[in-house]
């Protein structure tokens, strides 16, 4: 949880992002407004190639803004030199890093380098440090193996202990669930909004995971196609249809009912589903799977489904038959003739 009478950690005004090569600019993103809070847990969505990435290396310093002014705790981000900014700024991006050979405890002693130096020795209070981080991801166990033989899961994992022994303020992450499968997905995000509040970071990751980003920010940045960065607290954004407008698509629509996009192939039938629960839920699903529109009126639909306790029964015109399963259903909908 994070309390608006801090000062905040990181700032931009009148900020755009892009990219410009001589006479030719592209502009991503103007005049931006931002800030992170310390102890803040945001998440950045957008569709592909909106900017995301452009936006975080742009505020970690990594790529001038076309435009604006970024502050860290204060100062102006451009004059400060590059080994004062390494402990203010971490950031962990996709592109995995030249590793060679090097143990994990190796990779993430590098975090220290703003505080040692390249060839400087490591004190107590560095390796503490590196302990620490290696505690904070739960990858004690991995200190000693080589990175170069880590699954992708575990290597993530070293890239955000070294990130974190780097002891700075702001944390950036570009997509770093990406390669995950969802339970270490959700363990990430989970121990990263647990740093954030606990370590009081202020702590910004990108990802297409809306599902999580909306279970665990605090907040949530929207970058559209257009260059508007939509923010506020997940459900307020869900709410309020803007979801719907920065993702949808001719094939998906934004479900503020089930907060999830669904798949519509443009149905042509219709079908009317009575009842609640899991088993009314997942027969929802499949009836959209199988190109099926829902509908409230039975005069619209092609047939109905009264799903009571473990039964299912369907209606169609005077035809009538009771399932005990949802395969027997899916079964009787495959096998009808729809014209
Ligand atoms: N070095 C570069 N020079 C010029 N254009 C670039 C450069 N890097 C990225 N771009 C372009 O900028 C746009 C935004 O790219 P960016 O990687 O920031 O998007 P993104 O939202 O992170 O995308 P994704 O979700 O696919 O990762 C894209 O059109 C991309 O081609």
């Amino acid at each position: 949880m994070t309390s608006t009478a801090q000062n905040p950690a990181l700032t931009a005004g009148a900020l755009s992002i892009g990219y410009e090569q001589g006479a030719d600019k592209r502009c991503l993103a103007e005049d931006l407004s931002v800030s992170l809070m310390p102890g803040e847990f945001v998440c950045l969505l957008g569709p592909n190639g909106v900017g995301k990435s452009t936006l975080i290396r742009t505020l970690a310093g990594m790529q001038s803004p076309l435009a604006g002014q970024i502050q860290i705790a204060g100062k102006n981000f451009g004059s400060i030199p590059p080994r004062e900014r390494a402990r203010l700024v971490s950031v962990v991006l996709t592109e995995a890093a030249p590793i060679g050979l090097m143990d994990a405890y190796a990779m993430v002693s590098l975090g220290r380098h703003p505080y040692s130096g390249w060839f400087g020795s490591l004190d107590a209070h560095d390796r503490g440090r590196i302990e620490w981080a290696f505690e904070a991801v739960g990858a004690k166990h991995l200190a000693q193996r080589q990175v170069a033989e880590l699954s992708d899961g575990e290597r993530q994992k070293i890239t955000i202990a070294r990130a974190l022994a780097q002891e700075t303020q702001v944390m950036l992450l570009d997509e770093p669930t990406a390669f995950l499968d969802l339970p270490r997905r959700v363990e990430l995000m989970r121990i990263l909004r647990n740093l954030a509040h606990r370590e009081k970071l202020a702590l910004l990751l990108s990802t297409h995971d809306l599902d999580l980003a909306l279970r665990f920010a605090d907040r949530l940045w929207v970058l559209s196609g257009e260059g508007e960065l939509i923010q506020g607290y997940p459900e307020a954004i869900a709410m309020s249809g803007d979801f719907a407008r920065v993702f949808e698509s001719n094939n998906l629509d934004w479900d503020p009912q089930t907060g999830s996009f669904r798949t519509h192939p443009t149905p042509c039938l219709h079908a009317k589903i009575e009842g609640e629960g899991v088993a009314a839920l997942w027969t929802r699903r499949a009836l959209e799977r199988l190109g099926f529109g829902i509908c409230e009126d039975a005069s619209d639909a092609a047939f109905s489904i009264h799903i009571k306790g473990s039964a299912w029964q369907v209606t169609r015109g005077d035809q009538q038959a009771e399932f005990d399963s949802i395969d027997a259903v899916i079964d009787w909908v495959l096998n009808q003739k729809w014209a």
